[in-house]
């Protein structure tokens, strides 16, 4: 892994029964970088990210992310793997029977951090995403943008360095996925890398970054004016 990358896929191949999924993929997110990933359904992209988290081991090749062999980790340090990123996927939702601030807060104490560091920590993710006002409201009366914006805050509670998202602006409005994509665009600006998997090119033109498209098992670059 060079230096500058936080995430590397090196000759990266899965399969399943025997059927490809992703072909001797190499792969970087420099830090600080933000990449899209596109692909058709069933191209692969879900396999890709669960490689990054650990939910998945390659058949070949080697996976670093943020300074670790991935797919040589002792199961016993996945948990310290999974605190280095900040993960925002559609099926990692909101607790519904706590608050908007002990959703946050709850990611703070399975780590173990102080009580004290919990509630300064917590209060100050919501209003980096604009929600201090809505700490004490449940998730079920939020907009489907301020639950996507909660579920930002609470990946960004223990600071990671790598933000994983998985169709962040799915099912939103256009003026919702203006402000989580503002937000994630933000969030980069600071320093975070962010990898985002996508199926909204309006989102992809409109804020330009690198990216990615899975196709056929092999992974290449693509310009966004070509979408
Ligand atoms: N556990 C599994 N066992 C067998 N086949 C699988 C498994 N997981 C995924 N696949 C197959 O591998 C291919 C890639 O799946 P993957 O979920 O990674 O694609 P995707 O690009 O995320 O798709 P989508 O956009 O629909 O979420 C698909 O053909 C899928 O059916």
């Amino acid at each position: 892994m060079s230096d500058n990358s936080v995430i590397a896929f090196n000759n990266v191949t899965v399969s399943y029964n025997h059927r490809v999924v992703l072909d001797r993929i190499d792969f970087s997110l420099g830090n600080g970088e933000f990449v899209y990933l596109i692909g058709q359904t069933g191209a692969g992209k879900s396999s890709f990210l669960r490689l990054i988290y650990r939910d998945l081991l390659p058949d070949s090749g080697s996976v670093q992310v943020a300074g670790m062999d991935v797919s040589n980790l002792p199961d016993k340090k996945v948990p310290l793997l999974r605190r280095r990123l900040g993960i925002v996927f559609q099926d990692f939702q909101l607790l519904p029977d706590r608050t908007v601030y002990e959703n946050v807060a709850f990611a703070l104490q399975v780590t173990g951090e102080k009580k004290s560091y919990i509630k300064q920590r917590a209060l100050e993710v919501l209003g980096m995403v604009g929600l201090s006002h809505k700490r004490k409201s449940m998730p079920d009366d939020l907009s489907g943008g301020e639950q996507q914006r909660v579920v930002i805050a609470r990946a960004l509670a223990n600071e990671p360095r790598i933000m994983l998202a998985d169709e962040p602006t799915g099912n939103l409005d256009p003026g919702a996925s203006a402000e989580i994509m503002d937000l994630l665009k933000q969030i980069n600006n600071r320093g975070m890398a962010v990898l985002m998997v996508t199926h909204d090119y309006d989102t992809v033109k409109q804020y330009p970054y690198k990216t990615l498209k899975l196709d056929n098992g092999t992974i290449k670059e693509v310009k966004a004016q070509n979408l």
